[in-house]
């Protein structure tokens, strides 16, 4: 297992590098076992992500349509249609509210993907929704609870652990797990000091007191997130660096607590790959 650092000096080409990577392991993973699949973060950098890669789905195609036989050998792009994306985490809001991760990638990237390259709207497995209150406009006809969704989402996780068989036989293989820091070192919706850091057993949790809005959430469980192939850490900015020099000490101390630290708990099976700029690295 490795446990490296990539540093970039800014977001941007963070988000770059991490995008063109994301891509290779996707192709790879379809290529070698027909089939890949990513959990996705919400938050700045996470969703900085899914645009770049946006980007480069984009202009791979654009170039292929121009001039057949003339695309970069770095930019290999998987099969969609084999392609699986899950979350880490997410907010138990109506479906399309701005604040839910999935809205974000969905504008950054699954309606490129969706609309123009192959990409089965049943692969992209969104983690559920709240049932709109009354008032709003639309009412939905589901209303789960909280924890009947987690349930949920648990139930779809092992759906497709059954076609593809992984470390945890309640999950698929998952080849990369994306995952934000925050300011406060938490990481999907796993915070500091509440008991989801601690909670074994399942795969998916209901958060019902975030203490970053919105309150309730959805989050995989450190179990969970322990079985990626490869765990990426993706962070940019300075107000992030206190939280990753903290994480990254408690990750060296046999001792850390699990609560305090979240993200010192969590590592990829095959590698577990820092991706900071400078800002967040405690270099500015
Ligand atoms: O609330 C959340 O925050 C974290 C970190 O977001 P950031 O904007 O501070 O990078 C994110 O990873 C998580 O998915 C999200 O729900």
């Amino acid at each position: 297992m490795t446990d490296e650092t990539r540093l970039f000096s800014d977001r941007e080409s963070l988000c770059h590098d991490a995008a063109g990577e994301l891509l290779r392991i996707l192709a790879d993973g379809v290529r070698d076992r027909g089939a890949a699949s990513a959990v996705l973060t919400g938050g700045g950098t996470g969703t900085g992500i899914l645009a770049a890669l946006s980007d480069l789905v984009s202009s791979a195609s654009n170039v292929a349509e121009s001039s057949a036989g003339l695309r970069s050998p770095d930019l290999r792009m998987p099969d969609w249609s084999r392609v699986h994306l899950w979350w880490g985490d997410e907010r138990f809001l109506p479906a399309g509210d701005p604040d839910r991760n999935e809205q974000q990638a969905e504008e950054a990237l699954l309606q490129e993907l969706t609309a123009r390259h192959g990409m089965p709207a049943a692969n992209i497995h969104r983690m559920p929704s709240a049932a709109r209150t009354a008032g709003a406009a639309t009412m939905l006809p589901m209303t789960q609870s909280i924890t009947t969704a987690a349930e949920a989402y648990a139930s779809e996780l092992a759906a497709q652990a059954r076609v593809d068989p992984g470390p945890d036989d309640r999950l698929p293989v998952f080849d990369v797990v994306m995952l934000g820091v925050g300011p406060d070192a938490h990481i999907a919706s796993l915070f500091p000091g509440l008991p989801g850091p601690l909670a074994r057993g399942a795969t998916v949790i209901a958060v019902e007191d975030s203490p970053k809005p919105p309150p309730r959430r959805l989050s995989l469980t450190v179990d969970a997130l322990n079985t990626a192939e490869r765990l990426w850490f993706v962070v940019a900015g300075a107000d992030k660096a206190e939280a990753v020099a903290e994480v990254r000490r408690a990750r060296d101390d046999e001792t850390t607590d699990a609560a305090r630290w979240p993200a010192s708990v969590v590592s990829g099976r095959d590698a577990t790959v820092w991706w900071l700029d400078g800002a967040a690295a405690g270099q500015d």
